[in-house]
């Protein structure tokens, strides 16, 4: 949604929707949702929990079974159409091109084989005949970015802390020195420090090898420190997109003035945290006018009957609220 004329975008979403059909009733999960990635840029998509974020990165890593999720829309990856291609040829692209870090990635490593020897065989899935010294070598200059020592290589899963093996499913996902990333939760239950050190190298990384990164977090904090774009979701929709910076200090939609009224800050001035009234709609079916307009405070006839569009608030930040932009909302921007 925010485009700048001179960057190359590595991914352009236009129109997705995804609809869950296994159970008897349909859950509308991501409905309409257009955004691009540049090039380099580091994006964390926000909203509250059941907003749709998890679905939509799952619907880019092709990791929605076609037997429970209809997925339509397009997705683009280096031009590539992403959702026309064959499972075949996307699974080319998985891991090597675009790698993920979910909250729970560690689980997936076997407790009986130790840390090393898994990495390896996860290596030679791509690169079936790479050699072995090579591909340690590979590992261990990984475990040096990921702030891991060498010795990480002989021991198991079980000897290792939760943040030292977040950083093992860290390392694994950019075993192939992929150009997108994407974390969902990866660092949520990690300690606050530990979460800022595996953020600092991610962002050190990403310099190193030219990486973009998809973020999707609850926490807004995560996004400010991190991020340079921040996309807000709310039942399935694209709130509002902006600049990290515009969009936390300046919010043009109400539901992320609720999402930020609803967070602590710990520098500036102690506040009232307001929350948002109410609960997420019902997902299964689907309605015309604002989805948020229920939980709004401010939501108009308009609101209630009309679709709002996405809407520009500046060159760097869109809304899809009908008063975008409004001398109302002038008077209720956070500072
Ligand atoms: N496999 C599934 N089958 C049916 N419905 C699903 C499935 N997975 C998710 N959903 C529903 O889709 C909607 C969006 O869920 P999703 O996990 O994408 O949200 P989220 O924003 O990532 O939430 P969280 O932050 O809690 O992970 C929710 O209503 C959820 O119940």
């Amino acid at each position: 949604m925010v485009r700048r004329s001179s960057v190359v975008n590595i991914l352009e979403i236009e129109n997705l929707n995804v609809v869950y059909t296994g159970r008897k009733e349909k859950v509308y999960a991501v409905n309409n949702v257009s955004l691009s990635i540049a090039e380099g840029e580091s994006v964390g998509i926000v909203g509250e929990s059941g907003s749709g974020k998890s679905t939509l990165a799952m619907a880019v890593l092709r990791l929605l079974s076609e037997k429970k999720a209809d997925v339509s829309g397009t997705i683009n990856f280096q031009g590539k159409d992403i959702l026309g291609m064959s499972l075949k040829d996307y699974k080319q692209i998985r891991w090597k091109e675009i790698s993920v870090v979910f909250q729970k990635s560690m689980n997936a490593l076997s407790p009986i084989h130790k840390i090393g020897g898994q990495l390896e065989d996860i290596y030679r899935v791509h690169e079936p005949n790479e050699n072995k010294k090579v591909i340690k070598e590979k590992i261990l200059k990984l475990f040096t970015m990921v702030n891991l020592s060498d010795r990480v290589y002989n021991l198991y899963p079980h000897e290792l802390s939760g943040g030292m093996l977040q950083r093992v499913s860290i390392a694994l996902s950019l075993i192939h020195n992929p150009s997108f990333i994407v974390l969902d939760e990866a660092t949520t239950a990690l300690d606050v420090v530990t979460q800022g050190q595996i953020l600092r190298e991610i962002k050190k990384l990403e310099t190193e090898i030219k990486m973009t990164r998809m973020m999707i977090t609850h926490d807004i904090s995560v996004v400010a420190t991190s991020c340079d774009k921040v996309v807000v979701m709310y039942a399935g929709k694209v709130m509002e997109v902006g600049n990290v910076k515009d969009v936390l200090t300046k919010p043009a939609h109400p539901y992320t003035q609720g999402l930020l009224n609803s967070f602590p800050s710990l520098k500036g001035e102690k506040k009232q945290l307001t929350g948002i009234r109410g609960f997420l709609p019902d997902l299964s079916e689907k309605k015309e006018g604002c989805i948020f307009a229920p939980r709004c405070d401010f939501a108009k006839d308009i609101c209630r009957n009309v679709t709002p569009k996405d809407y520009e608030v500046s060159s760097n930040q869109r809304s899809a609220c009908h008063m975008h932009g409004s001398e109302y909302y002038e008077n209720r921007r956070t500072s």
